[in-house]
């Protein structure tokens, strides 16, 4: 998959996000987008989703060479994020069971497989509503990571997680990068480290134009 955007620019309102945006992702490799709190991370991730429209320039998805439009897009992605809700009302096998009605697990993993690599064995009749706040993140993590796609958007995947949390996606998304495009929004370096390219979002931020000496 590759992913270019040309020029690209979002604002809301009257406040410019950023702008002027070109730049190429492409499968095989990870990409950290970088940048303080506020400063367009996630943004720019939901944009690339699909889930947001950008306000200038273009952006454009191909894989195998075929263009995908954006409406399209949302089939070939997962993605975590802190905004993402899960289906509280549900137990760990009958949220798993709902995700995977629309979009399978890679290497064909079953339910309980899934739920034996998010160590969660002992949870799986329970109520997602009862999950603690890391045990909610891990299974955020879970379904994106293990769910057949091309492209994986990872937006601060470590929130709520512990040093063991912490470990425990850094070796599953390290076992599930290979052939995918992965793009993390992070500012903190274990939740970025293994990416190859980092990407500033201040480096496309608005300068507001000097006053003109009279
Ligand atoms: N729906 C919206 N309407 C108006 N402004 C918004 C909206 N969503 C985000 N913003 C603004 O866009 C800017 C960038 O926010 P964004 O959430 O993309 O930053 P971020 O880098 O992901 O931040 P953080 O690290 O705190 O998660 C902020 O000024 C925010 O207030």
């Amino acid at each position: 998959m590759q992913i270019n955007l040309s020029n690209l620019g979002k604002r809301y309102n009257y406040e410019w996000i950023f702008r002027n945006l070109t730049y190429t992702f492409e499968s095989g490799t990870s990409y950290a987008i970088l940048g303080h709190n506020g400063s367009g991370k996630s943004t720019l991730l939901t944009v690339i989703s699909g889930h947001n429209l950008h306000s200038e320039g273009e952006i454009n998805y191909k894989t195998g060479g075929k263009d995908i439009p954006v409406e399209k897009i949302y089939s070939s992605l997962s993605l975590t994020a802190p905004y993402l809700e899960l289906v509280e009302e549900f137990s760990l096998l009958e949220m798993i069971g709902f995700h995977t009605r629309f979009k399978p697990l890679r290497q064909n993993l079953t339910a309980l497989e899934l739920i034996d690599r998010m160590g969660l064995q002992k949870s799986k009749h329970k109520f997602v509503k009862d999950f603690s706040s890391g045990m909610k993140q891990r299974l955020k993590l879970g379904l994106a990571i293990y769910s057949q796609s091309e492209l994986l958007l990872l937006d601060e995947p470590t929130t709520n997680l512990d040093q063991e949390g912490v470990a425990w996606y850094q070796e599953h998304v390290a076992q599930n990068r290979s052939n995918r495009l992965i793009i993390v929004g992070s500012n903190i370096l274990h939740e970025y480290s293994f990416c190859d390219q980092h990407l500033r979002i201040s480096d496309y931020h608005v300068v507001p134009t000097a006053k003109r000496k009279l």
